[in-house]
């Protein structure tokens, strides 16, 4: 449905010119949410701009549901954005008009009579749960509830395709909550595409199928979501990761880790599973069948979607010919691994 090739994007020229995104190939199946995450200043927000051509790529291809946009402008770009609604992190709604005729703007720009107006604009307020609020302004509104209004005017042109630009940022936890799970039921309603960037990973685990990690203006990793919380394969997507879960071995350990392994020291390990090895008791078996001890040093267990994704970090004592094999032994029923060094037995 969404679809960038070889997408490049520079601001300003010479000296002063900066290159917000490189060669970035994405592609959002319909009915897909996309979640695409990154740290400030990494070209989030150029991305999103560029699916509409709010900002116009300098260079490559975007298409959206079959259409070539880059090839368009004017009017033809024009119509063509009748089929992408956008959301904004400040909701951007016109002060001077009510709940009502915040919705029914696009419509009008549309040339749309007013009869059918209405019986667009009814429903969706209904849907987004505003359908007491219609003759409010937005300074009588709550944030999330004019992010609401957004969203129905978003929707008003029946587009194929969302591009949420950072829309919970500015929301608390709760309202947090209530609008992901809005986007979620029109994603199921109506099997809208939806395209979001965000700096927060609970949004991705929330609601997206997918996530792309943008880094500088690349996208560096893609994955399905249960994947990329269960092992992502980047240091920056780890780094994501564990700020997220906080799960991080103590300051005092990893200041006396090595990263070789020796006759004296032994691995410390992160561990995540999912699916059948969460209920199986793995670590008692591990100390049965391979001789090991294993030392938790820390665990928890998160809901990730419909999956069960448990975590651990450890220490697994014993002979380097035992650990080794331990580590094997975890990796055959499917944990995923991750050595993080060695610590001396006696320190
Ligand atoms: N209009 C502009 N003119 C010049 N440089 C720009 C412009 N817009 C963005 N940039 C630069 O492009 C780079 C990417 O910015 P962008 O806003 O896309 O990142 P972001 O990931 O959305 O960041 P944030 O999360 O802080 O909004 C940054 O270095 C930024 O300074």
């Amino acid at each position: 449905m969404i679809r960038l090739r070889t997408v490049s994007k520079t601001y300003g020229s010479g000296p002063s010119a900066v290159t917000a995104l490189r060669n970035v190939d994405l592609h959002v199946p319909k009915g897909q949410i996309h979640g695409v995450i990154g740290l400030s200043g990494a070209g989030k927000s150029t991305l999103i701009r560029c699916v509409n051509l709010l900002e116009r790529p300098t260079q490559g291809i975007v298409s959206v549901d079959g259409q070539e946009l880059t090839g368009l402008s004017g009017t033809a770009l024009n119509q063509a954005r009748h089929r992408i609604g956008m959301i904004f992190q400040h909701f951007n709604l016109l002060t001077n008009r009510t709940v009502y005729r915040n919705v029914a703007l696009p419509l009008e720009l549309m040339g749309m009579a007013r009869g059918e107006i209405r019986e667009r604009v009814d429903p969706l307020l209904k849907m987004v749960g505003l359908d007491d609020k219609t003759d409010q302004y937005p300074a009588q509104l709550s944030g999330g509830q004019k992010q609401r209004v957004a969203i129905a005017r978003a929707l008003a042109s029946r587009p194929k395709v969302l591009l949420c630009d950072e829309a919970t940022s500015a929301l608390d936890p709760q309202t947090t909550g209530s609008i992901l799970a809005l986007l979620r039921d029109i994603n199921r309603q109506l099997g809208l595409t939806i395209l979001l960037i965000t700096h927060e990973m609970e949004v991705v685990k929330t609601i997206c199928h997918r996530v792309s990690l943008i880094s500088d203006g690349a996208l560096v990793e893609e994955a399905d979501v249960g994947d990329f919380f269960t092992a992502p394969r980047t240091e920056l997507g780890r780094r994501f990761l564990n700020d997220f879960l906080e799960l991080e071995p103590p300051r005092a350990l990893i200041e006396r880790l090595e990263a070789s392994p020796g006759e004296h020291n032994h691995p410390v390990v992160r561990l995540a599973f999912s699916g059948d090895a969460v209920s199986t008791p793995l670590i008692s078996r591990l100390a049965r069948e391979c001789g090991v001890d294993v030392s938790i040093l820390q665990a928890k267990v998160e809901s990730i979607q419909d999956r069960t994704l448990g975590l651990m970090i450890a220490e697994l004592m014993g002979p380097a010919e035992k650990t080794r094999e331990a580590i094997d032994y975890l990796e055959d029923h499917n944990l995923n691994v991750e050595v993080l060094g060695h610590v001396q037995r006696d320190a």
